[in-house]
């Protein structure tokens, strides 16, 4: 049997700011690097080996990443980087502190645009300095991969080619795979994995640093073995 542990990175610092942040590139916090290291010393004391790493582009998951190769003491494993990882594009939330944007537009507005399946946030214009379309990590991706916003459903369509071009080949040849990414990247994972319907999607929530364990049959039919806390 193959296992799949997926771990949200570790606090960061627009975590600690109550901020939106999506594709902003925002780094963890000493707090979230506690955090990471933890996860990797539980993964270590269950007896856990990994033979590949996938992570995003973006710099609070592979430095989450890091931190628990390191205290696993496997930072020789192979990892690879794909952008269709990163967490959900926040279009022009982003940057804006959430407790804010609550008291201009209401909680329940806020709510939908966080947890709701298919509510797209307000875009963000092509002119704005917070699009991506510029920056060298997605050289090479159109205007239609690189988004303006997304919904949790704009983000499954990117994350499942990446799980069944390069993630799920991996279980099937039996190997142990680690996926460092987001709180709405890995709630795509999840919804694919435990069948979630679209409505039952926005009760999930992926806390950070606390992995999450899946065992693989041969059949490929996961079966959630649940989070490793102390
Ligand atoms: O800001 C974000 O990008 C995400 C994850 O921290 O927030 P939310 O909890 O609203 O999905």
């Amino acid at each position: 049997m193959a296992k799949l542990v997926l771990v949200r990175h570790g606090e960061s610092q627009w975590n600690l700011e109550n901020r939106f942040t999506g594709w902003i590139d925002v780094d963890i916090t000493e707090k979230g690097a506690d955090e990471a290291r933890d996860a990797g010393r539980r993964l270590k004391e269950a007896g856990i080996h990994f033979d590949i790493a996938f992570t995003s582009v973006l710099k609070r998951a592979i430095r989450t990443l890091w931190h628990v190769q390191d205290a696993m003491d496997a930072l020789w494993i192979p990892v690879i980087k794909d952008w269709r990882l990163n967490e959900r594009h926040y279009g022009a939330l982003s940057g804006l502190n959430k407790k804010e944007t609550a008291a201009l537009h209401g909680d329940e507005q806020v709510h939908i645009w966080r947890r709701s399946y298919d509510v797209r946030p307000p875009a963000l214009s092509p002119d704005d300095e917070r699009d991506s379309i510029n920056d060298p990590r997605y050289a090479g991706l159109t205007r239609e991969q690189v988004p303006l916003t997304e919904c949790l459903q704009d983000t499954v369509a990117r994350v499942l080619p990446a799980w069944y071009e390069t993630i799920a080949p991996q279980l099937a040849a039996g190997k142990n795979v680690l996926i460092a990414a987001h709180g709405n990247s890995l709630r795509a994972l999840v919804k694919h994995l435990e069948n979630i319907a679209d409505d039952a999607i926005v009760a999930v929530e992926i806390p950070n640093g606390v992995p999450l364990v899946y065992d693989f049959d041969a059949e490929m039919k996961p079966t959630r073995l649940g989070f490793m806390k102390d």
